[in-house]
């Protein structure tokens, strides 16, 4: 199938995860920051992950480079707009874009200009190109559980404005759920919708409790729910949508090669799964590559692709109009 031209939905792409490199090396230039080279094939080999890359705290290591040219209003709102941009021309009707604020305060700003800051590069791209979009916060597992709770309390009045959700990301350690729970219950209560990355590094288990304790109604990966029947069932039953992102599960060695990714299994077995990038340029990666990896693999039909596009769309936190509007573009 040529995809290229199929409508697409993206729920699952980190915003300093897929910088442009070209832009990288212009904000570095005007706002004086040093790379370790200015060549782009140089840069690029320092930001995209290798296949052979051996796990996902590794494959973390390439996100320090992007967050440092992502530090003022202007480059935070131009790099916004430039992903939403390159959705745009592959043809992505609606975006769900993360970041973890707390990331981008390092030079002064706070946590409501870096969201603002994100919200006015969406706007700008939506008012430019037939895309959509929405912003989902994420905490980081690996700060104090201080941080979870600024992140909700500072984009609260966001919510409805351009964010609609809140996710928790970076290192997964055995457990980490209950140490987060306070902070996602007070999110609920807020009224953000909840996605968890779990499930990526060998734990089935945390992908139970980040639904039952955490109540997700997304998972990040869930890759390993496939060796944890408990999961597995709590995912099928519930109909816990999968957030798979092909290239960065063989990245992060959630799988060790794609051919033995369970994405068809589960497709097949009635798990809503849906294709996703996860990161644009740490994983030199597009939505049209995705969906062709995995049909490639997996010789997807039409009527796969539709249920995947129907999927996404369904389990988006877009409002009702919105979802009608991607429904009505496939
Ligand atoms: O696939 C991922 N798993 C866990 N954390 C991730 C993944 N991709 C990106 N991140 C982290 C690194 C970024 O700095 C952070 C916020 O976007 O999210
Ligand atoms: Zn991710």
């Amino acid at each position: 199938m040529n995809l290229l031209n199929e409508p697409k939905i993206e729920l699952h792409c980190h915003l300093d995860g897929s910088v442009r490199v070209e832009t990288i090396i212009d904000i570095a230039e005007k706002e004086g920051i040093p790379l370790p080279t200015v060549d782009k094939e140089e840069l690029e080999k320092e930001l995209i992950a290798p296949s052979e890359c051996p796990s996902l705290d590794e494959y973390l290591k390439r996100f320090s480079l992007p967050n440092k040219v992502m530090q003022s209003k202007e480059s935070l709102k131009r790099i916004t707009f430039e992903l939403f941009e390159d959705a745009a021309r592959e043809n992505v009707k609606y975006l769900e874009v993360r970041f973890g604020p707390l990331l981008h305060t390092l030079k002064g700003l706070d946590i409501e200009e870096v969201i603002q800051s994100v919200i006015d590069g969406m706007r700008d791209a939506e008012n430019r190109y037939e895309i959509k979009g929405n912003i989902i916060l994420s905490c980081l597992r690996s700060m104090p559980v201080e941080g979870a709770f600024d992140v909700v309390e500072k984009g609260k009045k966001f919510l409805g404005k351009g964010v609609v959700a809140i996710d928790l990301c970076a290192s997964e350690d055995e457990g980490f759920s209950k140490r987060f729970v306070e902070p996602i219950t007070l999110a609920k209560e807020y009224g953000y919708r909840v996605t968890i990355h779990a499930g990526e590094t060998g734990s089935g288990k945390n992908v139970l409790e980040a639904i039952e304790l955490l109540g997700a109604e997304r998972i990040g990966h869930g890759i390993y729910i496939k060796d944890y029947d408990a999961a597995y069932k709590k995912v099928k039953e519930n109909q816990i949508v999968l957030e798979i992102c092909p290239t960065s599960n063989v990245q992060t060695k959630a799988v060790n090669l794609f051919s033995e990714h369970p994405i068809y299994k589960f497709h097949e077995d009635g798990i809503k799964v849906t294709i996703n990038t996860d990161n644009r340029t740490v994983s030199d990666t597009t939505m049209s590559k995705e969906i062709d990896l995995v049909d490639d693999e997996f010789n997807l039909s039409k009527e796969d692709y539709r249920q995947i596009y129907i999927n996404s769309v369904e389990a988006s936190f877009a409002d009702q109009e919105t979802k009608e509007w991607c429904l009505a573009q496939y």
